[in-house]
């Protein structure tokens, strides 16, 4: 059995409808569909977009190989074996545009456009979904968690915790992205060029007679810039002095100790407690790590206290999203194409959030030229020319249509750029140092009024006129009188 070939990494009711359009005719037919979300998590006033390396890895694997096939047959028995044959030629075609991962996204706004048959571009929905709405999620997180630490280091250590293999290689990358520095995933190290960091566990010492005997072995074997786990049986009692004595210890062989580090009870306390100690000692430069179920919440209410940390480790509450378990990420379709020319089609619902917004788009982001800030994203028909050329254009809530103004000082900067073209990746893959670079310009672009934890303001994501007009003209055209 292959784990790797992930073209069946989809719902069945994406192949019945392939299987459908097969049979019928249809699958040739081009489509435009969106892939975005509506509610930002955790109450947060951004999103960082994340998972877009691994959808162009999943769209150029795609095959579907004897096994796969073989698979269908079994599994449904409508399937004619034609539609099989016509599998096995499948590649996808398409063009495929993205936000770049790093980039901060809102809701209600595409970070992808997919356009192609309806015969790939449904197959596609579900992987896209489950890779993005789960990289934007634990990248945002990660994002929270920063923004109270801007200055201190970052730790990932969910891999025991997080949801299987793949949750956690790929949530360590989205951690990176926004600012991490670290994950304790040696694997994650390996296929991504993470920088790797591990201290120890309560088990090494627990497996000795003392901790004293502990730290000795620890710290002649990985002399240079150890970290001591303190806590095991008595933080400042035993563990704090312990490791005191072998940092001087390794002074007096010119080695540095890199660290100690506290993992239960009152981390402020303690903290402060064992600093003062440290200091004492002379020892200034051995930094201060935490962990125990830490969060964006807990760390922020540490510092309030005065704690004496210097590193976090972050596992669980990050890994898992674990106040906000999913992002509910849908992918759309919006425009159909008849006798040549794109037929922009609309889904309506009786909850106003889920109507969605017709057509082929693109989005902007209108940074002023005065303050260098952003201003607004704006929605645009993708044959819109004003904004593009920097005309001046109405920016203008559709929720609240009367409360608008005009700007015509601004760059536009066009967010979704193309990925795949006709099939062909023709966008070189950002190296995860530029990607994390990006995402810390991407939060320079914002006011602090959008970036802040708690009850932050929300980010204008406008629609053009155009849009705004065929939105209420698809709804009147279909809505039941
Ligand atoms: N000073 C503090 N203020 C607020 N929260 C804290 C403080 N110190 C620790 N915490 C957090 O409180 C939570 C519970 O800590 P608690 O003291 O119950 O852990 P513990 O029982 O000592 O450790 P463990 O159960 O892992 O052995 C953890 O999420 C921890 O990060
Ligand atoms: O607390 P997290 O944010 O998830 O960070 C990872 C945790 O993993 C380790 O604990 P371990 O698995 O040994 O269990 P513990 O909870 O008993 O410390 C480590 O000591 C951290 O506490
Ligand atoms: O290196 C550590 O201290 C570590 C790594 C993973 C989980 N908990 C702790």
């Amino acid at each position: 059995m292959s784990y790797n070939n992930l073209t069946l990494h989809t719902d069945k009711y994406q192949i019945n409808m392939m299987y459908a359009h097969w049979k019928q005719g249809t699958m040739h037919r081009r489509v435009v569909f969106d892939m975005y979300f509506r509610k930002l998590p955790f109450g947060n006033g951004f999103a960082v977009f994340a998972g877009l390396e691994r959808v162009v890895r999943y769209i150029e694997g795609l095959s579907f190989g004897e096994e796969e096939l073989r698979f269908l047959a079994e599994q449904e028995e409508n399937y004619e074996p034609a539609f099989l044959e016509e599998l096995r030629q499948f590649r996808f075609s398409g063009h495929l545009f993205a936000v770049r991962e790093g980039a901060l996204v809102f809701a209600n706004e595409p970070l992808i456009r997919v356009e192609g048959t309806i015969f790939e571009a449904q197959l596609i929905e579900t992987a896209i979904l489950n890779f993005v709405n789960y990289q934007t999620l634990i990248a945002t997180k990660a994002a929270r968690i920063k923004g109270v630490a801007p200055e201190d280091t970052l730790m990932e250590f969910g891999t025991r915790r997080a949801q299987e293999a793949d949750a956690a290689m790929w949530g360590a990358r989205a951690a990176y992205i926004s600012g991490f520095h670290a994950t304790s995933n040696m694997r994650a190290g390996m296929l991504f060029g993470i920088p790797v960091k591990g201290t120890h566990a309560h088990a090494w010492v627990q497996f000795h007679a003392s901790e004293d005997e502990a730290f000795q072995r620890y710290a002649d074997s990985l002399p240079d810039g150890v970290t001591l786990l303190v806590d095991t049986y008595d933080t400042l009692k035993s563990g704090v002095p312990g490791a005191i004595r072998i940092a001087k210890e390794l002074e007096s062989r010119g080695k540095r100790m890199r660290g100690i580090r506290l993992d239960s009870g009152d981390l402020a306390y303690l903290s402060k407690k064992a600093r003062a100690m440290l200091d004492r000692a002379g020892l200034e430069y051995v930094q201060i790590v935490a962990s125990n179920d830490l969060d964006e919440n807990i760390m922020l209410n540490l510092k309030a206290q005065g704690a004496a940390i210097d590193s976090w480790g972050v596992g669980t509450q990050l890994i898992t999203a674990a106040d906000n378990p999913a992002l509910g990420g849908v992918y759309k379709l919006t425009a159909k194409e008849e006798e040549g020319e794109w037929q922009p089609v609309i889904k309506i619902s009786g909850n106003p959030e889920k109507v969605t917004i017709p057509g082929v788009k693109n989005v902007y982001r209108i940074v002023d030229r005065t303050t260098g800030k952003a201003e607004a994203d704006y929605i645009a028909l993708s044959d819109e020319t004003d904004v593009a050329k920097g005309e001046a254009i109405k920016l203008f809530d559709p929720q609240h249509p009367y409360l608008h103004k005009y700007v015509d000082d601004y760059e536009a900067i066009p967010m979704l750029e193309p990925v795949f073209q006709n099939g062909e990746l023709v966008a070189a893959l950002p190296d995860l140092e530029d990607i994390r670079e990006y995402h810390q310009t991407q939060l320079a672009l914002f006011w602090p009024e959008y970036l802040r934890k708690l009850n932050p303001e929300k980010y204008p994501v406008d629609l053009s006129v155009k849009v705004w007009e065929l939105q209420k003209e698809l709804i009147r055209r279909f809505l039941p009188h």
